[in-house]
């Protein structure tokens, strides 16, 4: 009897898995929606809070809602002492990401309020997720460099608290207005790696902080969002913008990866790099001293080599790689920037998961040994 081989979808490329009302990355336009709405018009015309709410609420706050969520959220922001002395205990050679990972799952130990898998229930957590991130990144940062956390600040929106927090200053509007912008683009992207990881923990009925936790987990990876963090070190590797074309020769003879390019979906242009190499430009310009020149002519020197050269183009790692460097943010706090962000979309889809569960395991073509006798043991 012959059995026809099952088709094998390495990756998961190309397959569709379920439905979601979240956002769209459209393949043949390059253009991503969240809950109907243009990114590009929501990175332009509305704040991160905004978004946030938009993409758990599925619709924009009018005035008293985001208020309301405002206020909720800047209330949540303090870590208590405990969090605090926990943090403080991990070792500094650990990356910030473990960090980010530890503080997660330990608020879920200390969360003690219901979990019925509710809607309300999973707002309540994420809000508190969302508003609690930063704090964490700001002050691992701080500690890094040898200085005491910054607490936040009530009085200032979710972008100026989080430079308050690093930095004890809040920039120009230019600069936080850029930093929104990133917030905004990296909020959500479908069934991204890190997303479907959160989506098959919570298949399996666990909870919000475990599927977070995962979440992060997968998003550290240099092949997701721990590009950012390597594509700034790409570009100092590289050094100077007369080096590009010996060093990609060497890079792609070798088949190294270049970080910042690619990108599974998009294979003509990720949606949201034109946005924000607008708003890196703006931070050059803005700078125009020596060092910045310098990575601007090497950030785009490598840009064009690669599109002539590979046909590949850059995804948004790699604008936003070089824009949180000349904001003034340390290279490993990259990807945790990713996740204060990228809560919001994890979240709303661990709430969208369980309105219509199915438990996520494919199954494997087996290629292994045939079957053999145990050998008689001792
Ligand atoms: C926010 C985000 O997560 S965006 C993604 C961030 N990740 C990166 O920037 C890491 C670098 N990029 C990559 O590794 C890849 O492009 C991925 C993982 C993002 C996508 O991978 P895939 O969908 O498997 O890419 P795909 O298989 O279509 O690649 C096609 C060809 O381009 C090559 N290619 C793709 N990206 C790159 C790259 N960055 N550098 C060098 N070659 C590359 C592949 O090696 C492959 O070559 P081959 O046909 O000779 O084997
Ligand atoms: O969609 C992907 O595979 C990766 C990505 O760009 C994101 O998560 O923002």
């Amino acid at each position: 009897m012959s059995t026809t081989a099952p088709a094998i979808h390495r990756g998961l490329a190309g397959v569709v898995v379920d439905t979601t009302e979240i956002s769209t990355v459209v393949q043949d336009t390059n253009s991503l929606t969240y809950r109907g709405y243009p990114v590009q018009e929501l990175a332009a015309r509305r704040s991160f809070e905004e978004v946030s709410y938009l993409l758990w609420n599925g619709e924009l706050p009018d005035a008293a809602q985001l208020a309301d969520f405002q206020a909720r959220e800047r209330a949540l922001r303090p870590l208590d002492r405990t969090t605090t002395e926990l943090l403080a205990r991990l070792p500094e050679t650990c990356h910030p990401m473990d960090v980010l990972r530890t503080a997660v799952s330990f608020f879920g130990a200390q969360d003690v309020t219901e979990d019925d898998g509710s809607p309300a229930a999973h707002r309540a957590k994420s809000l508190n997720l969302l508003a609690k991130l930063p704090t964490v990144v700001a002050a691992d940062q701080r500690r890094r460099r040898g200085l005491a956390p910054i607490p936040p600040d009530p009085g200032l929106s979710y972008a100026e608290n989080f430079f308050h927090m690093c930095f004890g200053a809040v920039p120009d509007q230019d600069v936080v207005r850029c930093f929104e912008i990133s917030l905004v683009l990296y909020a959500e992207h479908s069934f991204n790696a890190s997303t479907f990881t959160a989506r098959v923990v919570t298949s399996t009925l666990s909870d919000l902080y475990s599927a977070v936790t995962a979440a992060i987990g997968a998003l550290k990876g240099p092949l997701h969002g721990g590009a950012n963090e390597a594509v700034m070190r790409m570009l100092e590797e590289i050094g100077d913008p007369r080096t590009v074309e010996p060093w990609l020769d060497e890079a792609l003879a070798s088949r190294r990866t270049v970080m910042g390019f690619g990108h599974r979906v998009y294979k003509h242009g990720d949606s949201r790099v034109p946005i924000m190499q607008e708003a890196l430009d703006r931070l050059v310009s803005r700078a125009a001293d020596p060092e910045t020149t310098r990575l601007a002519t090497l950030h785009a020197a490598l840009r064009h080599a690669m599109l002539t050269r590979r046909s590949l183009h850059p995804n948004l790692d790699y604008p936003a790689g070089l824009a949180y460097h000349l904001m003034g943010f340390d290279t490993p706090a990259f990807t945790p920037i990713f996740v204060m962000s990228r809560i919001t979309g994890w979240t709303a889809h661990i709430t969208e998961q369980l309105t219509h569960n199915a438990l996520i395991r494919p199954l494997a073509s087996y290629d292994g040994r045939g079957e053999r006798a145990v050998p008689v043991g001792r």
